[in-house]
């Protein structure tokens, strides 16, 4: 039985997903018996398209880049257009919701909503949007349970990076008790560019061509989102609820390019870093910029690249480093996620 699947939301994320989808069609099928089909797309403004049979992705993404509007979709048999987000979640028939909508980080709305209406029904849900898992991690993982459906976050934290999988599942058995980390790719991407000379504004800049930024970049370098991503990693490593707003957060606003060259001569960096501690039940956390020695492995990690130090018991210290932000690699991990839904759900009609 094919996979149905909508996205809510059609920004750099979501047609990176489709186009994975579209690339990897193939191997899918044969390594994980994996049909995955695109039936709809609900976007502010790109506009909306559905159709219960699927829909073809090159012609989707084709009829978006030349008319700006996956509404220029060819006027099928079957074919519905314009339905908002929630109409799509009510009224198609997918099974997977893909919500790819911008990060709200003081809400989370309106990506909470759409994730608890989808799971309401049933429809498992894939996301890469912090703000409904910093904000109600507890709630969206039992209802997904008690609704038997699936709901997969791995790009919420490191994008196509493993940072959740790896603690719950590889790590498995270890008391983790500090994780510390560079967690986001745009203030790492910033900083290490003017590093070479370059000025903030047209790091920053270029951070958000390449994608990586927030579509309100303020979220990124004023730590925002390195508080969200630790608010989950709380959640999900440690199984307690931080909020948010109870995680001290400095960005990286105030270092100036004479900060970084006094830290460059005495043989330093400046990095944006997350750190949490769990003591007893009760965990703590915080996210500013420090001046660490060049030797530390996380001087070591640049551009966008993120990385992530798990403190364990048995294996001692685990030190992960990739991508923390990339359209491909956020596809890459909603990829993972569709490959878990499909994998559980194969268990279950067995
Ligand atoms: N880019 C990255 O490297 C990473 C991104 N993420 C997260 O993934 C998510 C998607 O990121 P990205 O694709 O880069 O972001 P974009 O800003 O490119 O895309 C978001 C899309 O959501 C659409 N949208 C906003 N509100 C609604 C709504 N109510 N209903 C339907 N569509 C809506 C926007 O529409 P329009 O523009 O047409 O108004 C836009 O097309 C974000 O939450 C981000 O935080 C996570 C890890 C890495
Ligand atoms: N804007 C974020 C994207 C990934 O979460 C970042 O730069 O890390």
């Amino acid at each position: 039985m094919p996979v149905k699947i909508a996205f809510i939301g059609f920004g750099g994320v979501g047609r990176a997903l489709a186009e994975i989808i579209e690339e990897k069609r193939f191997r899918l099928r044969e390594d994980y018996g994996l049909d995955a089909v695109v039936v709809g797309v609900s976007d502010v403004m790109k506009g909306a398209v559905y159709h219960p049979d699927g829909l073809d992705i090159p012609v989707l993404l084709k009829g978006l880049k030349d008319h700006g509007t996956v509404e220029a979709y060819p006027e099928l048999a079957g074919v519905v257009k314009g339905w908002d987000s929630m109409e799509m979640i009510d009224h198609s028939h997918a099974d997977v919701i893909v919500e790819v909508t911008y990060t709200n980080v003081e809400t989370g709305e309106p990506a909470l909503t759409h994730c608890r209406r989808a799971l309401d029904q049933g429809k498992s849900v894939l996301t890469t949007n912090k703000g409904p898992v910093a904000h109600a991690y507890e709630e969206l993982t039992r209802k997904a349970e008690e609704k038997g459906a699936f709901f997969g976050f791995e790009g919420t934290v490191m994008s196509g990076t493993p940072a959740l999988r790896l603690p719950e599942q590889t790590l498995a058995g270890n008391t983790i008790h500090k994780i510390k980390g560079i967690l986001n790719g745009t203030t790492n991407y910033i900083l290490t560019e003017m590093e070479r000379g370059l000025e903030y504004g047209e790091a920053l800049k270029q951070a958000q061509g390449l994608g990586y930024a927030e579509a309100d970049p303020t979220s990124d370098v004023e730590g925002y989102d390195v508080r969200y991503k630790l608010a989950i990693l709380s959640s999900h490593v440690f199984g307690v609820a931080l909020s948010p707003e109870d995680i001290p957060c400095t960005g990286i606003t105030g270092v100036t390019a004479s900060d970084i060259q006094e830290a460059e001569k005495a043989g330093e960096k400046w990095r944006l870093i997350g750190t949490l501690t769990l003591d007893g039940d009760r965990v703590t956390g915080i996210v500013k910029p420090e001046r660490i020695s060049a030797h530390e492995p996380l001087a070591g990690v640049s551009g966008a690249l993120n990385a992530i130090l798990y403190d364990c018991d048995m294996s001692g210290p685990i030190f992960m480093t990739g991508a923390g932000a990339g359209l491909k690699e956020t596809g890459y991990a909603l990829l993972i996620d569709l490959i878990h839904y499909h994998k559980q759900q194969s268990r279950i009609k067995v």
